[in-house]
């Protein structure tokens, strides 16, 4: 697990006569959970094995993911992030449960950041953070209702655009469906497909255990949102949108919520509206309920909450 680097300060990873000891702490935002591993000094190699390890609900600490914070500067993609924010001084190194890497998690922002603020990073409470992920950088603050706030960056549907010109490029299908129903990709750093459903019993009764064909098969594989669009409403003067979604996620099954997951839901139900669907929308997902705001730049933001639950140490076999 770890990798020689000259002189850099001691990690969070140590020798014991019986094998190695990696520190950890466990997060989750709206129950979408991770292992954090604190690898400010850039020695760790975790392996897929290791991810799976530490993933694993039994034998593991278990989790969707895990998340190494790490030195921007030690990784090709933080090296161009640095370019473009010399601030990100932190990568968030994300890898599904299964030991592939994803380019993005929306949730995994939110938790990152406050494991910064735990390792004494950052400090949302005067300045904005600003960390490196594979999809860029991405700039985290504090809401004026306490949740974090992401600048998720740019968003398009599958032709890049921001308007969904014919509605659906794809059809997914669900073990259990007799026809394959009209579906449209997104791209929010990593791909999403997202279905409509129009009755919350036939979403609550899906089985998203096995994964949700989808046709044309993308490239690099998706995760799937399944939502049923619950209408408009006015808060505060403002029009907002609410959705409900189940998610199955590439590299991990289904979860209890997904960041970008939640903003292709919203931008997909939002573009089947049409002109004059609100900006904002309240995401419900099994974990609880995130709040995506599609922004006058093109980019979107995520707001919702994080927490650090425990912290621990595992002795690789
Ligand atoms: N749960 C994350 C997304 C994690 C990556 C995803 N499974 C992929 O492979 O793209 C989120 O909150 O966005």
């Amino acid at each position: 697990m770890t990798r020689t680097a000259g002189d850099r300060p001691a990690s969070s990873t140590a020798q014991t006569p019986s094998g190695e000891v990696l520190e950890f702490v466990k997060g989750h935002g709206t129950e979408n959970d991770f292992v954090l591993v604190d690898d400010r000094a850039g020695v760790l190699d975790l392996s897929p094995d290791d991810v799976r390890r530490l993933t694993d609900r039994r034998a593991g600490v278990g989790a969707d993911g895990v998340i190494r914070l790490a030195p921007s500067e030690d990784l090709p993609e933080g090296r161009a992030v640095l370019a473009e924010d010399p601030s990100a001084q932190w990568f968030m190194d994300y890898r599904n449960g299964d030991g592939s890497i994803a380019e993005m998690c929306g949730n995994g922002v939110r938790v990152f950041a406050a494991f910064a603020e735990h390792l004494g990073l950052a400090d949302l409470s005067r300045a904005p953070f600003s960390l490196g992920t594979r999809a860029g950088v991405r700039r985290v603050s504090r809401a004026a209702d306490g949740w974090y706030a992401v600048d998720m960056g740019p968003w398009s549907f599958a032709d890049g655009g921001q308007t969904i010109s014919d509605g659906f490029d794809a059809e997914v299908t669900v073990r259990g469906w007799d026809v394959a129903r009209p579906a449209a990709n997104l791209d929010l750093g990593n791909p999403h497909t997202v279905v409509a459903l129009a009755d919350e019993s036939e979403l609550s009764s899906l089985d998203l255990t096995v994964a949700p064909t989808v046709d044309p098969t993308p490239p690099h594989g998706t995760n799937v949102e399944v939502v049923v669009p619950l209408g408009e409403s006015e808060v505060d003067g403002h029009l907002v949108g609410r959705v409900r979604m189940r998610v199955h996620e590439r590299g991990v099954g289904e979860t209890r919520s997904c960041g970008t997951g939640a903003c292709a839901a919203a931008l997909a139900v939002r573009g089947w509206a049409g002109e004059g669907a609100p900006d904002v929308w309240l995401v419900d997902v099994p974990g609880g309920q995130v709040r995506v705001t599609a922004l006058a730049d093109g980019h979107v933001e995520l707001a919702g909450p994080a927490e650090l639950v425990f912290s621990g140490a595992l002795r690789r076999p």
